[in-house]
């Protein structure tokens, strides 16, 4: 049975177990919330609805799914996924590392919220063991929209998680008929359907009649450091700072005294920051030696490392995966040296 935390916050569970046909794979489905998750009041409502399908209303609306694959579903929370926490986090590498550990399971899916799936799925990339296909999948329409997009994606999403041509990709992200590495993919539009559309390097591969194509072998993304979480029960605590124009350097000192161990900053351009904010940086990190990564606020990009620099380049994690990156280089007794390495595995230093 899975593995259970104390203080586990979430709503009651409503595992589900489609019958079984053995012919079928089996596909494990952890459902979290978000919009493929939500109701409106009316079939033309596409903002402001409220989460409130379960697991099991989800595989319900598309029942071609189980000419696929058995499905056996997890309710790991029902929340809008700006609330999924590490947590939840947690819970889900945990339960998929034990999923995966099965003969018979042939791949998992989870439902999500779009906001931070990328955050979630990077995570998950970083903590899960198997070459087995992890597809995280989400909606832009809710699931009473007129064309609501959330049955059709998770039809791709549970395909993918059952296919032999899903082994050995690490975590994906599939919306739209698009496939992409969680390593790279990133939302781009708060809005349109297509939101997680390509970044230079994400897109693997597109659906075609639901058949998942690809354009490559199954490959790993270079760089990629992966973490043994099995004893882990909390992270360490990241922030990350908005850069701008007239940024407050007070802020800097306020993350520490508030209990950061680690800070990321996204940067202008490629991790640059004005006078007064690079000053309060480099105080506080003499002060107190918490590792400061640097990033971009841009939506895509890549900030080079300089070997006198105080700060870590991000190279080509954005902030919200260079936090997770830190936070798990932290929770698990990374050095500072190993740190800077950890985020340089990515790209090539120059000589
Ligand atoms: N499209 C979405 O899923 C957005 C939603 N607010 C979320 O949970 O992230």
């Amino acid at each position: 049975s899975p593995i259970e935390f104390p203080g586990f916050p979430l709503i009651a569970r409503q595992d589900i177990q489609t019958p079984i046909n053995a012919s079928l794979p089996n596909v494990t489905i952890f459902a979290t919330g978000g919009t493929i998750a939500s109701q409106g009041s009316s079939n033309t409502q596409t903002v402001g609805y409220s989460v409130g399908l379960g697991v099991q209303q989800l595989v319900d609306a598309v029942p071609e799914i189980l000419n696929i694959s058995n499905i056996k579903g997890y309710q790991i929370s029902n929340v809008d996924s700006g609330s999924v926490n590490e947590t939840i986090s947690l819970k889900l590498a945990h339960m998929i590392n034990e999923e995966l550990a099965k003969d018979d399971v042939a791949g998992v899916v989870i439902t999500h919220g779009t906001d931070t799936l990328e955050e979630t799925a990077f995570f998950l990339e970083s903590t899960v063991n198997s070459t087995k296909p992890v597809v995280c999948v989400g909606a832009m329409r809710p699931a009473t929209a007129l064309s609501a997009d959330g049955p059709l994606n998770l039809l791709q999403a549970v395909t993918l998680a059952a296919s032999p041509a899903g082994i050995g990709r690490g975590t994906m992200i599939t919306l739209n008929d698009r496939i992409g590495s969680a390593f790279y993919t990133t939302k781009n539009n708060a809005n349109s359907l297509d939101t997680f559309f390509s970044t230079e390097a994400g897109q693997l591969g597109f659906f075609i009649n639901q058949v998942p194509y690809f354009y490559y072998a199954p490959s790993e993304p270079v760089g990629r450091v992966t973490f043994d979480i099995s004893q882990v029960q909390d992270l360490a605590q990241v922030d990350i700072l908005y850069s701008h124009q007239d940024m407050n350097p007070e802020l800097f000192n306020a993350s520490a005294l508030l209990g950061a161990q680690g800070l990321v900053f996204a940067g202008v351009g490629a991790g640059g920051a004005s006078r007064k904010a690079s000053q309060a940086m480099e105080a506080l990190y003499n002060a107190t030696h918490i590792p400061i990564v640097a990033s971009h606020r841009s939506s895509d990009g890549f900030v080079p490392s300089d070997p006198k620099d105080f700060t870590i380049a991000s190279g080509f994690y954005n902030p919200q995966k260079a936090r997770i990156l830190l936070q798990l280089a932290l929770t698990v007794g990374y050095s500072e040296e190993e740190i800077r390495a950890a985020f340089a595995k990515s790209y090539p230093i120059p000589a």
